[in-house]
């Protein structure tokens, strides 16, 4: 149970005088189970990448394969695709359109096949799910606040039991609060179940802090492919991507500069607080 991109290059507008290419070359596996971030500054591809996911763009050349199976080949079930790689859109607005919230998150299961009984089922579930209360669930989409809207969008997709969940930046726009609460959701969620999460952020402390494997974007190809801390030790480079690892790597650089033996790939502060306990203990010839 995988996807795979196999030397995907993606061109936008072939041909014209608008032509663009926005992926170059791209191989890359995930696994099953995995919670990846997708990070790289605006205009790196990381938007046209994880619409490849679901089919919803077609490679201009290349192939994707999703559980063993090329999504391009003959007879290929996209639409049931559609609802195993479940993608949440970076602006809400583009993914809710139906009177009220309830029918809103029924429509992915509705398209599914599921009995109405069915669907309101999955969708009271998805919004529990995502926290979002049930004085709103037939309020219009459109009077929800961003972070609401956010936790319907969301809702519409775990309503068709992805086995992929795709989120693109979930939290732009949000205040920090809101911001933890989706991405704690989220987390949750992957522990609780087996279900892929492919996180697309601007912010290298939220992938720090979730995900196993980064891919870092950059022009349209894949920089570094790795867990977080293989990414962070290239921090030089990411710097000169305009890209910058999170805090805590730049004060464990400062740590060592000035002259404790830690290392400079803690990626959260728990981590980097055990190992400057350590440094310190053995300084001073402690434990
Ligand atoms: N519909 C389109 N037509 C033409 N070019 C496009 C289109 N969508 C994106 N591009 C271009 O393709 C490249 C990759 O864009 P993409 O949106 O995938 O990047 P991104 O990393 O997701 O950016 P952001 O962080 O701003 O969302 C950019 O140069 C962008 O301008």
């Amino acid at each position: 149970m995988s996807i795979k991109l196999e030397h995907v290059n993606y061109i936008y507008s072939p041909g014209t005088a608008y032509e663009k290419k926005a992926l170059s070359d791209i191989c890359l596996e995930i696994p099953h189970g995995e919670f990846v971030g997708i990070i790289g500054h605006t205009g790196s591809g990381k938007s046209t990448l994880t619409q490849h996911l679901n089919g919803l763009i077609r490679a201009t050349s290349g192939t994707v394969w999703y559980n063993g199976e090329n999504i391009y080949g003959e007879g290929y079930d996209m639409k049931k695709l559609r609802g195993q790689v479940g993608l949440v859109f970076q602006y809400p607005e583009h993914q809710l359109f139906e009177v009220d919230v309830l029918t809103d998150v029924c429509f992915g299961p509705k398209n599914q096949g599921l009995s109405p009984k069915e669907c309101e089922q999955r969708a009271a579930q998805a919004l529990r799910l995502v926290g979002l209360k049930e004085k709103y669930w037939k309020s219009s989409p459109f009077e929800l606040s961003g972070g609401q809207k956010r936790r319907a969008a969301i809702a519409g997709v775990l309503a068709m039991r992805p086995g992929v969940l795709v989120l693109d930046e979930p939290t732009a726009g949000l205040d920090p609060k809101g911001r933890d609460e989706i991405l704690d959701q989220i987390a949750y969620l992957h522990r609780q179940s087996d279900m892929t999460v492919i996180l697309v952020s601007h912010s290298m402390e939220d992938i720090a802090k979730y995900a196993d494997r980064i891919i870092v974007m950059n022009k349209g190809q894949i920089l570094y492919n790795d867990t977080p801390k293989q990414v962070f030790s290239h921090y030089q480079e990411l710097e000169k991507i305009g890209l910058a690892a999170p805090q805590v790597t730049y004060i464990m650089h400062d740590i060592r500069e000035a002259g404790f033996d830690v290392g400079v790939t803690a990626t959260t502060v728990e981590e980097a607080a055990d190992e400057i306990m350590e440094a310190v203990k053995k300084r001073r010839g402690i434990g």
